[in-house]
């Protein structure tokens, strides 16, 4: 039997997972790893315990299955996008600990850059945003702050990459520096359309562009490691995000997904052309394959399955995830509490940096279930933000049906209040894994063992289809009363 490994190295676990021939699971494995906030609004992970967890689970997820390296016909990697990372080039140490996507520390140099008129010549080259989630601004920091780092950077002894690309780097023991197209698209210092680094913007935010790895399609050569007991090929490499899109089988213009992790984050494929928003959503690469590049909108929420760890670790009103919803269940339906988990800031399409959480209209008759019941409507208001937000970039008239996965779409409570405030169906596929089935698909159509597109399109099932039963007009007041409270919580 052959097996394809993919490793999911995602914001707040690792996880390794084997799938079979027929793509169908065969083990897996996860760890947590720790998050650090040395101060408020940053959020740091140490690069080498997520080392350490990518290499136990990948060695764990083979022990348990009992599959020996000669059975794995390629690895494909996925992860958490824009977290970077810089590492010396000799010994591969890193410089610092890893600034994740969500960290805000870089809003200063941001608002400069934008004060200096350069967000537009930015957005148009990167279909990004001057905003500090995206990964130039954070290279810019560390440059500039951890000691000895510029002039490092500029002998030529320093190394930039997002995540996937620090892994292939220890994978490979120096190898090769390499990153797919997606991953690139992430940094701010991509250029989507000509498909290659900017020189322009490398200058702009003082990045040598010595540091950067070469970028290739999503299913490619990317180096063999041999720390895994054999010989292995990583074949395929996505975003997180976009391996998702790939793992929903999104391969046509108009096909939309939303994925519930500890953000949300919802691409429309566009197909071949870059759609650049007047409603100030992403332009990205959805994937890269023959050298052809994909586009597609993206509208990302920094906080959706984390209000519900907020639920759970801060106000300790439930004990584990999935009783959100039967707490939620119980609120009283004629309250109207509106909960904004703005808590590092809104994301599309506000782009609201230093905006931080609310709570409104509390009465003496509210407690958890009307808390925990506003938290989960949050996430789907959001939701409801970016789906008018493409349908005002996208003005194909075909009905778009929404495919939801991540470990909040487990929640039946929350995908029908989801269809009911989108007033839209949402389809939840069988198979919820789709990050990782993504990348694995990558890595196993390029070994020759998984089918072309089309043939994986086929093997996509739906679970559950959720259709709104709300009345439009209970929708519009409801989703009036979100906007107020946007307004109210960016105004604080
Ligand atoms: N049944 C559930 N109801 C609501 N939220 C859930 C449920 N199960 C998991 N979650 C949320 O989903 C998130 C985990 O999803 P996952 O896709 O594993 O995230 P990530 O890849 O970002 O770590 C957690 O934030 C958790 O709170
Ligand atoms: O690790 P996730 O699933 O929360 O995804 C993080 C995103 O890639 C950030 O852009």
């Amino acid at each position: 039997m052959t097996f394809i490994l993919a490793i999911d190295q995602g914001t707040t676990s690792s996880r390794a997972i084997l799938f079979d021939a027929n793509m169908k699971r065969a083990g897996t494995a996860q760890h947590e790893f720790t998050q650090h906030f040395p101060q408020e609004g940053w959020v740091e992970h140490d690069a080498e315990e997520i080392w350490d967890s990518v290499l136990r689970v990948c060695r764990e997820a083979m022990e348990t299955t009992g599959v020996t390296p000669d059975q794995i016909a390629g690895i494909g990697i996925t992860n958490q996008r824009e977290t970077t990372v810089i590492w010396d080039r000799a010994t591969g140490a890193p410089i610092h600990n890893a600034i994740v996507w969500q960290d805000r520390r870089t809003a200063d140099i941001c608002a400069r850059y934008k004060q200096a008129g350069c967000e537009d010549d930015v957005t148009h080259q990167t279909g990004l945003l001057l905003d500090p989630y995206f990964s130039g601004t954070k290279v810019k920091w560390l440059l500039d702050n951890v000691p000895g780092a510029r002039d490092r950077a500029d002998a030529g002894e320093l190394m930039f990459g997002t995540i996937d690309s620090f892994l292939i780097w220890r994978l490979t023991e120096g190898r090769s520096h390499a990153t797919d197209a997606t991953n690139a698209a992430r940094t701010l210092l991509f250029d989507i359309h000509k498909g290659d680094w900017s020189a322009e913007i490398c200058d702009l935010l003082d990045v040598p562009m010595s540091m950067l790895p070469t970028v290739h399609d999503c299913a490619s050569d990317f180096g063999t490691t041999t720390l895994l007991g054999g010989d292995i090929p990583i074949l395929g490499v996505a975003g997180d995000q976009q391996a998702a899109t790939i793992g929903q089988a999104c391969f046509h213009a108009g096909m939309m997904k939303s994925t519930y992790g500890t953000g949300c984050f919802a691409l429309l494929n566009t197909g071949d052309k870059p759609v650049e928003s007047k409603n100030r959503l992403l332009t990205t690469i959805a994937y890269q394959l023959d050298g052809q590049r994909t586009y597609a909108l993206e509208g990302s929420i920094f906080i959706a399955g984390a209000a519900v760890q907020w639920l759970r670790d801060a106000l300790q009103i439930i004990d584990n995830a999935a009783e959100s919803g039967e707490l939620a269940e119980k609120a009283d339906a004629n309250q109207h509490v509106v909960m904004v988990p703005a808590f590092t800031g809104l994301g599309a399409p506000y782009w609201n940096p230093e905006c931080r959480g609310a709570i409104f209209g509390l009465t003496r008759n509210s407690g958890r279930a009307e808390i925990a019941n506003a938290t989960l409507e949050s996430i789907a208001f959001q939701t409801r933000d970016l789906w008018h937000a493409m349908q005002g970039d996208w003005d194909d008239n075909a009905e778009v049906i929404l495919r939801v996965d991540g470990g909040m779409s487990a929640s039946d409570w929350a995908m029908q209040g989801l269809a009911d405030l989108l007033g839209a169906p949402v389809d939840r596929p069988m198979m919820q894994e789709t990050t990782a089935l993504g990348a694995a698909w990558l890595a196993g159509m390029r070994a020759g063992v998984y089918p072309d597109q089309q043939g994986f399109s086929e093997t996509w099932a739906l679970d559950q289809r959720f259709e709104p039963v709300l009345s439009a007009d209970e929708r519009d007041a409801a989703y009036t009363r979100w906007q107020r409270a946007v307004s109210a919580a960016m105004a604080f």
